[in-house]
């Protein structure tokens, strides 16, 4: 479980979605899914492949057009909104891609300068070198600044592709399946570091996941995802304690993985 209380405000939503449908053709992927994310939050989307939980993160972040149903973030309604306000919006909410989404022909320091230079051009260099340093030292990778990320661990490319995200200071983190492909004790690292930067940076967070440990160590609330829509949702031990079937369904899911 979680080794501090988050400060959760929940007065504040800053995404709060309500009758979502989406459909491929005759593949009805959301059906009536409802969620609140509240200010300081870090809710975990659980859900098997193919659930639909990539197609949520989507339409949050206005990439796919919802059928039906209301999306606000951060106070806006994102299928109404213009290409020039999208991009505004996009920028309070940083995805943080499952490969980390590197460029391999740059170092982690340019790496990291990169969504600087694109989106804050009026930024000086020394700015820039001191909130790459800032971000660096906080995922504790300081000293792999001029490496290359195939000099990097798997966990460490997790770690910058966080950083990267971080760097623009988002308000809000969309993290897809953080823990995909790690050991137990890198998983625990990339656990730990999605707490330390919810109580750092005071951000609010979707995670995606199929894997109940960082679902159990990371989530403020559980959000289960199954045949369209939230089958529950509350904190780790109200949703597993009363249904065996649901919580075997993912155990032998991650033993599967
Ligand atoms: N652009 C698209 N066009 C058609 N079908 C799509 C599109 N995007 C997603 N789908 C379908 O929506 C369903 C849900 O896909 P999604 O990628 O959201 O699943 P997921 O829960 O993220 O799975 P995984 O854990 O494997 O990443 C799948 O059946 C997929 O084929």
């Amino acid at each position: 479980m979680k080794s501090f209380i988050p400060n959760i405000d929940k007065q504040q939503t800053v995404i709060s979605i309500r009758g979502l449908y989406k459909s491929f053709g005759s593949n009805h992927v959301l059906r009536g899914v409802d969620l609140d994310l509240h200010r300081g939050e870090n809710i975990v989307v659980l859900g098997r492949s193919g659930t639909g939980k990539s197609v949520l993160i989507k339409v949050i972040v206005g990439l796919l057009y919802p059928d039906a149903g209301t999306v606000r973030v951060l106070e806006q309604e994102v299928p109404e909104l213009g290409a020039h306000a999208l991009r505004n919006l996009r920028l309070k909410v940083g995805f943080c891609f499952q490969h980390g989404a590197l460029y391999d022909s740059m170092t982690v320091g340019e790496n990291l300068a990169f969504p600087l230079k694109r989106n804050e051009p009026g930024m000086t260099r020394k700015e820039r070198d001191k909130r790459i340093e800032m971000v660096l030292e906080a995922i504790g990778l300081s000293h792999t600044i001029h490496q290359m990320p195939a000099e990097l661990s798997g966990g460490q490319r997790k770690r910058i592709g966080i950083g990267r995200t971080l760097i623009l200071r988002p308000e809000i983190m969309l993290y897809d399946e953080p823990t995909a492909g790690l050991d137990p004790i890198t998983c625990t690292e990339i656990n730990d570091l999605i707490n330390e930067v919810q109580h750092r940076f005071k951000t609010s967070s979707i995670i995606i996941t199929h894997d109940l440990t960082c679902a159990k160590s990371t989530g403020d609330t559980i959000a289960v995802l199954k045949e369209g829509w939230f089958i529950r949702q509350g904190n780790f031990d109200d949703v597993f304690s009363s249904d065996e079937a649901l919580i075997r369904e993912f155990y032998e899911y991650n033993f599967i993985q």
